[in-house]
């Protein structure tokens, strides 16, 4: 996530900052100058008290300049505030003892000794104890877009499964019922695109994926069928719940109005649908990103750029929106497709 950088005596560590991502940097050694717009002059040295405080760039620095030859960390300030979100997060409203061995109680029975489902854990004890998130993953999958309270109820309402080896999750050509998030083990996810053919393996998933998500999006059936490739456990959210905790507040819809205006200013069209839709007929300048070649495309795609992506009803493009919004992309879909819009 981070690591010491030297930086030469008269060199402006910030100009160093190679991602363009917002920073602050720690001084660990050396003497660094700093100038301030209200015209406030401070030098700092590593060790010191001062240095056990971040030098942030945002906060009215003009400039800073190594006054020695200096070693410094560098801290991406949007991860850092991820990351404190869920610190608190993680921190947030602990039950008292009696309270959380009540809540994490396992009740097999119901009173007419019907077998009930596991019950979740308190969602302080998914986010302290998952392995779920990795720093890359709350950086630029979908938890760094969602509001941190949406991210707290996901984790009231999930249920934790464990599954064998060899287990079917989810098969190919069912209805969607759930979002699966991968608390450990390994799944495969195959497809059969002819009838009598073995299924061609698609990817491997591993802790902190998420999986399920496209017929959820796109009120379709499932496009590929998931296997454990080894035991594990398993995150589950409800499509209703996936659709309001995190369909609702990541996919976010703009009419062909506010498109073209987006357009016209380097934003791009992504028409998602097969080749041959798009050969018939396709928006200005549009791309051609079909929606079940997505992920083989994506490097392809450049983060820097917004898409603006669209079918002909705005299902395919959600799928693919919420795809790319996995993936760390800025996107907008347009809403009502082609077809509900006055092209
Ligand atoms: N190429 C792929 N790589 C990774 N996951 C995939 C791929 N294709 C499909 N999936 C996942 O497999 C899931 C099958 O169910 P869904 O269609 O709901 O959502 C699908 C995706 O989450």
């Amino acid at each position: 996530m981070c690591f010491v950088e030297k930086v030469s005596k008269d060199i402006n560590p910030f100009r160093m900052n190679v991602s363009k991502a917002a920073q602050a940097l720690y001084l660990l050694s050396g003497e660094l100058g700093l100038r301030y717009a209200n015209g406030n002059k401070k030098i700092m040295r590593g060790g010191s008290e001062a240095s056990k405080h971040a030098v942030d760039a945002s906060a009215g620095l003009v400039e800073a300049i190594a006054l020695t030859d200096i070693e410094i960390v560098r801290i991406d300030l949007d991860l850092l505030d991820i990351m404190m979100t869920w610190d608190q997060l993680s921190d947030f409203e602990k039950p008292s003892t009696n309270e959380a061995q009540k809540s994490d109680t396992t009740k097999t029975s119901d009173n007419a000794g019907h077998s009930l489902a596991k019950p979740a854990r308190a969602a302080t004890s998914w986010m302290g104890d998952t392995g779920v998130f990795s720093a890359s993953k709350l950086q630029t999958g979908v938890f760094s877009r969602l509001p941190s309270a949406n991210i707290e109820e996901m984790f009231n309402r999930m249920t934790s499964v464990d599954v064998k080896a060899g287990q079917v999750i989810i098969h190919q050509g069912a209805e969607g019922d759930y979002y699966y998030l991968i608390e450990n083990g390994t799944a495969v996810v195959s497809r059969i695109t002819e009838a009598g053919q073995p299924p061609t393996i698609l990817a491997e998933l591993h802790a902190g994926d998420a999986f399920g998500e496209e017929a959820l999006v796109s009120d379709n059936k499932r496009n590929a069928t998931i296997t454990m490739k080894t035991e594990g456990a398993l995150l589950k959210l409800k499509k209703t719940d996936f659709i309001e905790l995190l369909k609702a507040p990541l996919i976010s819809q703009i009419t062909m109005e506010e498109a073209r205006k987006l357009t016209a200013n380097g934003s791009i069209w992504v028409d998602v649908r097969f080749p041959s839709e798009y050969q018939f007929d396709h928006l200005p300048k549009a791309i051609n990103i079909p929606l079940n070649e997505l992920r083989s495309l994506i490097p392809t795609l450049d983060k820097q750029k917004e898409y603006i992506v669209y079918c002909q009803t705005g299902r395919r493009s959600s799928a693919s929106a919420f795809v790319l919004v996995e993936q760390g992309f800025r996107v907008q879909v347009l809403q009502g497709g082609t077809r509900g819009s006055k092209v």
